[in-house]
């Protein structure tokens, strides 16, 4: 692809990843792969903070190829011994909560790459976000090596035994590269019915947000995630 079109929709993406990275050199190499295609596309990263597994790769990547870096993370995991050095601009947060709300409201699209407990619920969470109606963003899974092969199985299982409806079965939109989940992403078109209308949540928002300052509560941004 020349550099010209390599331009994408997307200003800024957030990657969900393991705070490890695995046993085996595929999936290192895949957030490098990741990393460097975020960089062609011009493409900022948000991100769990940190130097720590496929995190530290990607990041790295990111921030070495010049585009903006944003690491979100709580205050109970700034240690170093427990994140290591964060490149790029850093958020520090009160909770985990209050990290995840920030990481979807300055991304226009999520990205999973392989990873444990912690990458799993960050996916999930956010796939159910959109499945309410929370944001209509995209979201992605890189299945590395059929990494998330069973996760997708038990997706279609859900769909199979009616637990999931066959149209937000697509929110998830998965390739094993990061060239064609990119491309498949920018082509993404919400097409599940919203638990509730999205409009109806960023007024709850408000109501909070407006609440909060009744009581003169200090309010951390605005919680809408278009
Ligand atoms: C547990 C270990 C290191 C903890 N350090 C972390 N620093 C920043 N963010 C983290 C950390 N651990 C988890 N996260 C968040 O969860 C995702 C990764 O969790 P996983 O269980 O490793 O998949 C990641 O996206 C972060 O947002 C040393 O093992």
């Amino acid at each position: 692809m020349e550099e010209s079109n390599a331009r994408s929709k997307f200003k800024r993406i957030c990657v969900f990843c393991g705070s490890n990275s695995g046993r085996r050199k595929v999936f290192s190499d895949a957030a490098l792969e990741l990393g460097n295609e975020l960089v062609k596309r011009k493409i900022d990263l948000v991100y769990g903070g940190g130097s720590v597994g496929l995190m530290g790769l990607i990041s790295q990547t990111v921030y070495d190829g010049g585009c903006h870096v944003l690491g979100v993370i709580p205050k109970a995991l700034m240690p170093l011994e427990i994140s290591g050095p964060t490149v790029g601009e850093v958020r520090t947060v009160t909770d985990m909560h209050e990290r995840k709300a920030s990481m979807a409201q300055e991304a226009d699209a999520f990205i999973a790459l392989p990873g444990g407990y912690g990458t799993m619920e960050e996916l999930l969470e956010i796939i159910t976000w959109a499945q309410l109606g929370i944001h209509m963003k995209p979201v992605g899974l890189l299945n590395v090596d059929g990494y998330y092969n069973s996760l997708l199985a038990l997706f279609d299982n859900g769909v199979e035994e009616g637990f999931i409806k066959p149209c937000a079965r697509h929110i998830v939109v998965s390739a094993p590269t990061a060239e064609e989940l990119v491309v498949k992403m920018e082509q993404y078109t919400p097409s599940h019915e919203h638990v509730a209308s999205h409009e109806s949540w960023q007024m709850e928002q408000l109501d909070n947000s407006q609440a909060k300052k009744t009581q003169g509560e200090a309010v951390i941004g605005d919680r809408s995630f278009t």
